[in-house]
């Protein structure tokens, strides 16, 4: 079978730059909409009290060249302990870049870890969403021996104590509230005729209702969780952040969800995963009248 254009390293439809600019769009789309419950977005800091939509557009930047260098990477290296390797090293000294660029404070760590795999999986030669996630489970299962010990991280103390997946977990499954839950609701909206602002907020509110996500965990533990799942899933009952009982729903939750500091980290993070996805000259968007098959070569 002759490669399709565009679906291996070295395409310009998948180049580092490319790569890194829309994973810095997705971002950048992620942290402007408004409104989001909870979340830092245009209005103000959501729950949180240490960041706001500019320190999120500064921390955004600032990864920029750690998506590049993760795709450079992901191109040079085959897949294998080598390139897992790396991508920690990149990955931790883009978190670096990133407190420096915020102060210390923690803008967008899950979102470089889900975005970053991403990248590599994409820059790596996966031609479509559905092998790009698969890509990143493959190389976020890989062990990487040299992950500093230290003071276990929020993800891990919530994972002990509750035995959930969190970040690592998610993206080991290959991504299935990306994948199954937030692509699927924004292009429902969209075909239904919603704005792309509503579309993303459905979305958003889709994988809310189902995450188990340990920043709420470990803001709020199993109750606050269920605030933010029923809350999301009461949103999407009244009709969505189109219409106007869902977006009196909606502006309820984020006032609830402010009142008890409860922020679903996760959900942006994974919100932003899906809108990269989304947002990429796919080859095989463009050449699939002309394509038999998009293989998976991860
Ligand atoms: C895996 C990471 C995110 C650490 O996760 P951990 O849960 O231990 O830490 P922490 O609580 O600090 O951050 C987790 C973040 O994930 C997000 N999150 C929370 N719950 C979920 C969930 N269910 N699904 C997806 N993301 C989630 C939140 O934004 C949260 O802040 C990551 O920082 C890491 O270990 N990176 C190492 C560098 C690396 O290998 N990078 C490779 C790609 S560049
Ligand atoms: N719009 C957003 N607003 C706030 N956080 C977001 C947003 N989008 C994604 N996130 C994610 O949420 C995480 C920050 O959440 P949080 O501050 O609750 O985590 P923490 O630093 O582990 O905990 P804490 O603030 O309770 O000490 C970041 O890793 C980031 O990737």
């Amino acid at each position: 079978m002759t490669r399709p254009p565009g679906s291996g390293p070295g395409d310009p439809s998948v180049r580092a730059d490319v790569l890194a600019d829309t994973a810095v769009r997705a971002l950048r789309a992620e942290a402007l909409l408004s409104p989001k419950p909870g979340l830092v977005d245009a209005r103000g800091s959501g729950a949180h009290d240490d960041m706001d939509l500019p320190l999120l557009l500064a921390s955004a930047e600032a990864l920029r060249p750690t998506f590049r260098a993760v795709a450079d990477t992901a191109k040079r290296l085959v897949f294998g302990a080598e390139l897992r390797e790396e991508l920690g090293r990149l990955g931790r000294a883009g978190d670096q870049a990133m407190s420096r660029a915020t102060g210390e404070v923690n803008t967008h760590r899950g979102a470089l870890w889900a975005l970053g795999l991403l990248v590599a999986a994409i820059a790596g030669g996966a031609g479509d969403e559905r092998c790009a996630a698969g890509g990143a489970a493959g190389l976020a299962a890989l062990p990487d021996q040299w992950i500093p010990a230290g003071q276990a991280s929020h993800g891990e103390l919530v994972r002990r104590r509750y035995g959930t997946g969190g970040a690592r977990g998610e993206a080991e499954d290959a991504f299935p509230h990306v994948i199954e839950v937030a692509l699927p609701r924004l292009r429902r909206a969209r075909a239904d005729g919603r704005s792309e602002e509503v579309a993303r907020l459905d979305a958003l509110l889709a994988v809310m209702s189902l995450l188990n996500d340990t920043c709420v965990l470990h803001r709020g533990g199993r109750a606050g969780l269920r605030v933010v799942q029923l809350g999301a899933s009461h949103v999407l009952a009244e009709g969505g952040a189109g219409t106007d009982r869902g977006r009196s729903a909606l502006l309820e939750l984020d006032h609830r969800l402010r009142g008890l500091r409860l922020s679903p980290g996760g959900s942006g993070d994974l919100l932003a995963a899906a809108l990269f996805l989304d947002m990429l000259p796919w080859p095989g968007r463009r050449l699939r009248a002309e394509l038999e098959v998009t293989a998976c070569r991860r």
